[in-house]
């Protein structure tokens, strides 16, 4: 008889276990669908990120292409003659006499600067491209930069003013202790610490012009145009006396040696050559300061660092706490602060941070409150600022890392 009971009961059992299990496993389809909505989310994420370095790839690529091309030499053009033209060669400064299309002798003239290639023929008349000193060389007569804008690097400054400002402004004193100044200085650290103020503010204060290159900007694209470059750069600060000439990204023309033998290398090494002897060629060198700035200390060729070349070196780190408080100082003084602002509290937050993130930061709360439609600006967009530009840093430095 029980067995008829449990016959009974049975179904009744069977179907809330079933109902049961379908709505466990209905829960779990929907679990699924959830996560597989969220991956096919970040497959299309990955998919975006993989394009972006795809296409940042083949760019590299193309341009480490052109690099290997071969290379092309600077000349000028002595004379336009019946059989061709006569141009001398940058550099090695051999003359030759080379044939050239009638369309392009139109164009040339004694003086006209051409591209040659290996066997000297004219590849193209670089009369048309924009004077590549203007482009590449920032003369400012008085940057308008003081040594009360740059906070936190008190030892720095006082450095930087011992060896460019005295001399520069009472170089008798050297000559009655009787020894040289030193000749070039160099600034060290990581990006946005505040190289380039530091060398304004010092032309600044001694009502020196400015001029700045680029390392990267005397590696070029032609032979012997680099060498032509470190010369022309002196030439102007010599026709700019009193002088600071800074050199940003000096890596990039001072590497150690690298195996290679590629005509880029060669190049780059007489840029180098160039450089150095315009600095050994110190007594002429006049009223003129040179300070070379680099966040790759560890790649420089020890050549540069030799006495009479930059033989005084500066490290200039990223600043500490109370560093970070005077550079949120210096950035908000023309902001209109809420009274919750703490500079203190600001600081203690953005460890790591440099000038150049603290000013980001400050321009970036002043955003926040702007799009809040307020004048005045709070703590919390200080707060919200730096997250913000943590990530954004972050990115950057995964994208560097990446490309590595
Ligand atoms: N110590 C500082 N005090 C105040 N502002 C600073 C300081 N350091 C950096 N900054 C801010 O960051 C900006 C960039 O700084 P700067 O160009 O001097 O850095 P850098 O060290 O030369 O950088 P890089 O190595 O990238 O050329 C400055 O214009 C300034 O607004």
């Amino acid at each position: 008889m029980t067995d008829t009971v449990d016959d009974v009961e049975q179904p009744y059992d069977t179907d809330a276990s079933h109902q049961e299990k379908i709505e466990s496993l209905e829960d779990r389809i929907d679990i699924l669908d959830a996560q597989n909505e969220e991956m096919r989310d970040k497959l299309l994420d990955a998919n975006a990120e993989n394009n972006k370095y795809q296409q940042k790839l083949e760019r590299l690529n193309h341009e480490n292409k052109k690099l290997k091309q071969s290379p092309l030499f600077v000349a000028t053009v002595q004379e336009v003659a019946e059989d061709g033209v006569i141009i001398k060669q940058h550099g090695n400064n051999q003359e030759a006499l080379t044939e050239v299309t009638d369309e392009l002798r139109e164009k040339l003239e004694p003086g006209s600067r051409v591209a040659v290639n290996n066997s000297l023929s004219v590849v193209t008349d670089l009369s048309d491209e924009t004077d590549v000193r203007a482009r590449v060389m920032e003369v400012e007569e008085s940057p308008g930069v003081n040594y009360d804008d740059i906070g936190g690097l008190a030892e720095q400054m006082n450095e930087v003013r011992e060896t460019v400002e005295l001399p520069l402004e009472s170089p008798e004193m050297f000559d009655d202790v009787g020894i040289q100044p030193p000749s070039g200085v160099l600034l060290h650290g990581p990006p946005g610490t505040g190289k380039t103020m530091l060398a304004k503010a010092v032309a600044n204060q001694t009502d020196a012009t400015f001029i700045k290159m680029a390392g990267s900007e005397l590696v070029h694209k032609f032979i012997g145009e680099g060498a032509k470059l470190v010369r022309d750069l002196f030439e102007v600060a010599r026709e700019h006396e009193p002088a600071v000439i800074f050199i940003d990204e000096i890596d990039a023309i001072a590497s150690k040696r690298t195996d290679s033998k590629t005509s880029g290398d060669a190049e780059v090494q007489r840029t180098m050559m160039q450089l150095l002897s315009e600095m050994d060629g110190f007594e002429e060198r006049g009223e003129i300061r040179i300070i070379a700035a680099t966040n790759r200390f560890d790649m420089l060729d020890r050549a540069i660092l030799r006495p009479g070349r930059f033989d005084r070196l500066i490290e200039v780190p990223k600043p500490d706490a109370e560093g970070r408080e005077k550079i949120f100082a210096i950035h908000t003084q023309d902001m209109n602060l809420a009274d919750d602002v703490d500079f203190g509290d600001l600081a203690a937050n953005a460890t790591d941070a440099s000038g150049a993130d603290i000013k980001a930061v400050c321009t970036e709360a002043g955003m926040f409150a702007i799009r809040d439609d307020r004048t005045e600006v709070r703590m919390a967009d200080f707060d919200e600022a730096w997250t913000k530009i943590e990530a954004e840093d972050e990115e950057s430095d995964e994208v560097t890392k990446t490309f590595a």
